[in-house]
């Protein structure tokens, strides 16, 4: 994507001087980004930088940890995500969240699934609920390989199986935006190719936000992507300017290999 198709593109959301402490810590300092829709946006920078606190403050994450507080504006669609109005259980079914680690629920791969439309009310009957669990499992790229096995435990399953599962159930309610957090992290190489093959499908439908350590992975699967360092972002851009001609020092220093 060039930044012409960035202006083509429908801006869903856009973050203003966002800061966050963690009691009198400072991790991040005035971020401003606007994030497109259907497109795969990915946050690159050493550790420590900031980008889980960052994704976590798009779906209001932090407001689970102790001592986080926030500041600046995000707003969805226009709408401000920290209006105090704002129904936070209907924010994370509209920004869901998928995680470095595969947490299927204990139970069977069809209630996992049918968990969030069940508690967000959103099949009228069983066959309803049905079509649901199986269209998000089509789409999370799964139904094939466990139709035969729908009431089986969903831990049973392998790690990259798991985290299809995790990404089935974030779809299961509908989302606009999808936030991964190192979502291939705990995932062998074939996984991997498979969750990032997935995600290349789903930025048609949605929108993407991806955390990753791996700069190849943001190279591969991202349009654009943005550098952190020390709580700031540094640079960001589409991903092919970003990897091949960055234009601030710490950005090509990071690119090259030589910090993080
Ligand atoms: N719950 C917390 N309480 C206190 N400090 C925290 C908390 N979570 C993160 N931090 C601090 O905030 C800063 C940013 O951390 P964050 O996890 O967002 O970075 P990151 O770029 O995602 O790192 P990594 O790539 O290692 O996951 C770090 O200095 C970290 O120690």
């Amino acid at each position: 994507m060039n930044p012409t198709d960035m202006l083509d593109r429908q801006i869903r959301l856009t973050a203003r001087d966002v800061t966050v402490h963690y009691g009198t810590k400072q991790a991040l300092h005035g971020i401003s980004i606007d994030i497109p829709d259907r497109a795969v946006t990915a946050f690159i920078g050493p550790s420590g930088c900031g980008k889980s606190t960052f994704l976590r403050c798009i779906n209001r994450m932090n407001d689970t940890i102790e001592g986080a507080k926030v500041g600046g504006t995000i707003k969805l669609d226009g709408e401000d995500i920290y209006s105090p109005d704002l129904d936070v259980v209907e924010l994370r079914a509209r920004i869901g969240m998928v995680f470095q680690k595969p947490n299927p629920f204990p139970k069977s791969i069809y209630d996992n699934v049918a968990y969030g439309p069940r508690i967000h009310g959103l099949a009228r009957n069983k066959s309803d609920l049905d079509e649901i669990v199986v269209s998000s499992l089509r789409k999370a790229g799964l139904f094939e390989e466990v139709k035969d096995r729908l009431q089986e435990p969903g831990t049973g399953l392998s790690g990259g199986q798991q985290q299809r599962l995790c990404i089935a159930r974030a779809i299961a309610v509908g989302p606009e935006v999808i936030l991964m957090d190192e979502p291939c992290s705990a995932l062998d190489p074939i996984a991997t190719a498979v969750i990032e093959e997935l995600i290349d499908e789903l930025r048609e439908n949605y929108t993407i936000v991806i955390v990753t350590h791996s700069m190849q992975q943001a190279a591969r699967v991202s349009q654009r992507t943005a550098f952190f360092h020390l709580g700031h972002l540094i640079e960001q851009g589409p991903t092919e300017d970003i990897f091949t001609n960055p234009v601030n020092k710490q950005t090509q220093d990071y690119i090259m290999g030589r910090i993080g």
